[in-house]
């Protein structure tokens, strides 16, 4: 074995184990009732998304649904009820993470028009934002980053571009990349297809579908049209702030609620 061939087979291994583990989303008569408000915002809510499938949740704009993947995220605490990530590791280590800490460090939110809020100019310097800079931690970011840009199809974008000059479609892949290389067990995305034109929202909605092949995703959203295709589990969330029974995937439309 030459050295380019013992480095590869090193950077083989580090992509191996560096796999996010597997997980799945229980959350359980979870209830939030923000300080000051007369009635509680979400009631009730149970569901269950399993391992490296998509989940919907749908619903009319101001339902709460923002409110629950920031819930979700453990940006918020719940009034009351659990919400559960299960991960399974590669060696088969099984765990449970509950409090809004550590699911903080399981999950990477998306939030709507993810673009509007880069801060920084390049796309290496956004990938990098807020990295530690010692020598392992950016060869753990550069073997990252090489298996998730091409996923992401954007292995022919040079890491020094500046992200103005991107579409508004690659730019929204490059949020995606910028939440993937942090390598979250389960990413949950806001709107995904928001604000973008039929191309750019077809370019990535594909995406989404090889997203489930990285981790376990949930999206919320109003706008059924391409996303209806791509998903394994879906609830709906009423205006009262209840979630509904599962519904049929087969059964729903490209409606924009
Ligand atoms: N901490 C809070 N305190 C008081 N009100 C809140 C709080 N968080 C959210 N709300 C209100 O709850 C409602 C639901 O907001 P949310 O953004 O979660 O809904 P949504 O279904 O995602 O709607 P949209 O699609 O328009 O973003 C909004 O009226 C919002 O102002």
């Amino acid at each position: 074995m030459d050295v380019f061939q013992a480095i590869q087979a090193q950077m083989q291994g580090m992509a191996a184990s560096d796999e996010p583990p597997l997980a799945d989303v229980d959350v359980s008569h979870m209830a939030f009732h923000p300080a000051g408000t007369e009635a509680p915002l979400l009631r009730d809510i149970s569901f269950h998304v399993p391992a490296k499938k998509l989940g919907l949740i749908y619903g009319r704009s101001g339902a709460g649904k923002t409110t629950l993947l920031q819930l979700i995220a453990g940006l918020t605490a719940p009034t009351s009820g659990s919400i559960c990530i299960n991960e399974t590791a590669g060696n088969g280590m099984k765990s449970t993470v509950s409090s809004p800490t550590d699911r903080l460090s399981r999950t990477g939110l998306v939030f709507q028009f993810p673009e509007r809020h880069f801060l920084a100019s390049t796309l290496q310097q956004e990938l990098a934002f807020a990295w530690p800079t010692d020598m392992a931690s950016l060869q753990l970011l550069s073997s990252r980053a090489a298996v998730v840009l091409p996923a992401l199809g954007l292995a022919h974008i040079p890491l020094e571009t500046q992200l103005r000059q991107l579409s508004d479609g690659y730019k929204r892949r490059c949020a995606l990349a910028v939440a993937l290389v942090r390598r979250p067990s389960v990413l949950l995305l806001d709107e995904p297809l928001a604000g973008l034109d039929w191309r750019s929202r077809a370019d990535i909605a594909s995406v989404l579908g090889k997203l489930k092949e990285e981790c376990t995703v949930i999206v919320v959203s109003h706008d059924l049209r391409e996303i209806a295709p791509l998903v394994d589990v879906a609830w709906q969330m009423q205006p009262n702030g209840t979630l509904s029974a599962e519904r049929d995937i087969r059964l729903l439309d490209n409606a924009v609620l």
